[in-house]
């Protein structure tokens, strides 16, 4: 259990990563996300400038948590970006040390998005997980990748209070949930039609598979390749 678990009735937050439009910000909003990310890490395919996610940011209302995504980036680059494009959150990959996440949470929410080979490692990164304001989520080793984790595998050291990402899309995300019980879902390439394209249908889809906790054709999908405890490993 982190420091900072969510009641355990909290509703399931649903986060929809991405996103490089107003358009997209609009729509992921009215399906019903709770969260909208934005991703600034330049070797990204869905890489947004500051001046779009700015303008997406003001455009969906008061309640909905917009994520600054960044790998592997300078702080004063984060922050500066976080700011001017008017982000809630910040959501940090990469090999990163305990001081630089300290001094984001100290501005910024932040999801710190570890690999399960950290998790099951007691990596030493996983001591900013007791900080105010620092949430855990846990990810496939390649971002964006599109490849799910293997939950089964994940189930007794998943940690409550964490998000998980990887892989997730309309057809797998109930089965995710079901599985390792998230604080928070996140996706993006199960999302889209093409790379930073977002498909308006399955982004819709997404959302009513996590909140309703059945897939969206009534099939899970078949798990095809997964990362798994072993690969992590080593
Ligand atoms: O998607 C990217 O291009 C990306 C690049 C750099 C850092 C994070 C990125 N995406 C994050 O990847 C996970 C899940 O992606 P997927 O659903 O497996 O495709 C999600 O947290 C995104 O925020």
């Amino acid at each position: 259990m982190t420091a900072h678990s969510p009641h355990p009735t909290a509703p399931l937050r649903v986060k929809v990563c991405g996103t490089t439009s107003v358009t997209d910000a609009v729509q992921a909003a009215e399906a019903g996300a709770d969260a909208l990310g934005f991703i600034f890490a330049p070797i990204s395919k869905r890489l947004v400038s500051v001046e779009v996610a700015r303008a997406a940011s003001l455009s969906v209302g008061p309640v909905v948590a917009r994520v600054g995504v960044f790998l592997n980036q300078g702080l004063d680059e984060v922050l500066r970006t976080a700011e001017q494009a008017r982000m809630s959150t910040v959501q940090l990959h990469g090999d990163l040390s305990s001081l630089y996440v300290t001094e984001v949470a100290r501005y910024h929410p932040v999801l710190r998005v570890l690999r399960p080979a950290d998790l099951l490692a007691g990596a030493d990164a996983l001591d900013v997980l007791e900080l105010p304001g620092v949430t855990l989520m846990l990810d496939a080793p390649e971002p964006g990748g599109g490849v799910p984790l293997d939950w089964e595998a994940l189930r007794s050291v998943f940690p409550a209070g964490a998000w998980l990402a990887g892989g997730l899309g309309p057809q797998n995300v109930a089965a995710a949930i079901r599985a390792l019980n998230p604080a928070g879902v996140d996706a993006v390439s199960r999302l889209e039609s093409s790379a930073g394209v977002k498909n308006h249908e399955l982004v819709r889809s997404f959302v009513w598979a996590a909140r309703s906790g059945s897939s969206s054709d009534g099939a899970e999908l078949s798990t095809g390749t997964r990362f798994t405890v072993d690969n992590f490993r080593t």
